[in-house]
């Protein structure tokens, strides 16, 4: 039997849709494989009755296809589904990680992107890598179809979490399918000046940096109050606010010090427009962990 703690994921952070992503230090999904004939799956945990147990319809499922490493899989899920913070890729990846662990199958983190991304292709109908990649390495993430960059980074962090369901499938309907000249100068700026800060543990450059004229303005009306909870954010010490990955998660990079008033505010808002929320005080996590 092989055991793998594998963390919640932002992707996006506003200017790199698709590209960038961020592991964070909580929650996790615990994903326990011992080898079978054929592939069978038990979901326990956040979230676990909107969770599929058909191989075919679970992102592990086709992990395991991948690898072709049969297993009973339980999946003891931390991150609730349809949140924003890769929920099925925390899954994907730590079932990738332990099916290549109990199958001895040798793969680099690096070659195991590919693989777990499969796994999203099931849940959103994209097998976008922008959150396996991070769940897998850890730290800050950028993938490109050349392979995937990383850096870990020392930032403070808010994920706040409302009780709204968004599923990346449908967020995904909602995003513009061509960007104006303009708005891909100023994407392109401010990705670049989040990726500068990532590099520096600057938190001031990293939140500049997560503006985006593009994605994150059409998927706005997805989220109740989501422009009330930003404003709330930076007013209490936040740099930078966004959409975590296709929403309704909102994160929240923060000033150090300034977390727990962040966290506070945002809940805060969130209630003010008669939404229940969860704030998750965290920082940059390590990617999926092996347990002996
Ligand atoms: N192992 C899994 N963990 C979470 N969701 C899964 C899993 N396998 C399949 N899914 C499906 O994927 C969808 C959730 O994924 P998604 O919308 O991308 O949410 P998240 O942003 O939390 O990853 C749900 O429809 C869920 O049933
Ligand atoms: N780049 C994807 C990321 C989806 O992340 P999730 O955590 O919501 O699954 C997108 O924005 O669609």
């Amino acid at each position: 039997m092989v055991t793998v703690r594998a963390p919640a994921t932002s992707a996006n952070l506003g200017s790199g849709f698709d590209t960038f992503g961020l592991a964070l230090d909580r929650p996790a999904d615990v994903v326990r494989v011992s080898k079978a004939e054929r592939t069978t799956i038990e979901v326990t945990g956040a979230g676990a009755r909107y969770i599929p147990e058909d191989p075919k319809r679970n992102t592990v499922g086709a992990v395991a296809e991948a690898l072709d490493a049969p297993a009973h899989i339980h999946i003891d899920k931390g991150v609730r589904p349809a949140s924003g913070l890769g929920s099925s890729a925390a899954s994907a990846a730590a079932a990738a990680v332990a099916l290549d662990e109990l199958y001895d199958r040798g793969h680099t983190r690096e070659e195991l992107v590919p693989i777990a991304a499969e796994g999203e292709a099931a849940a959103s109908g994209d097998a976008h890598a922008d959150n396996v990649a991070p769940a897998l390495l850890g730290g800050f993430t950028v993938v490109t179809d050349d392979g995937v960059t990383r850096v870990s980074p020392d930032l403070s962090l808010v994920a706040c979490l409302p009780d709204i369901v968004v599923s990346t499938r449908d967020a995904r309907k909602v995003v513009p399918e061509s960007a104006s000249m303009a708005d891909l100068v100023e994407t392109v700026g401010n990705a670049s000046t989040l990726a500068v800060g990532m590099c520096r543990d600057d938190p001031t450059l990293v939140g500049r940096g997560m503006d985006d004229p593009l994605v994150t303005p059409a998927r706005a009306d997805l989220i109740t109050g989501s422009g009330t909870v930003r404003e709330a954010a930076l007013d209490a010490g936040a740099t930078g606010v966004t959409v975590s990955g296709a929403g309704p998660t909102m994160l929240a990079v923060c000033r150090p010090g300034t977390r727990r008033s962040v966290a506070a505010a945002m809940v805060d808002a969130f209630d003010e427009v008669g939404v229940d929320a969860t704030a998750f005080q965290t920082g940059v996590g390590d990617g999926a962990t092996l347990y002996d």
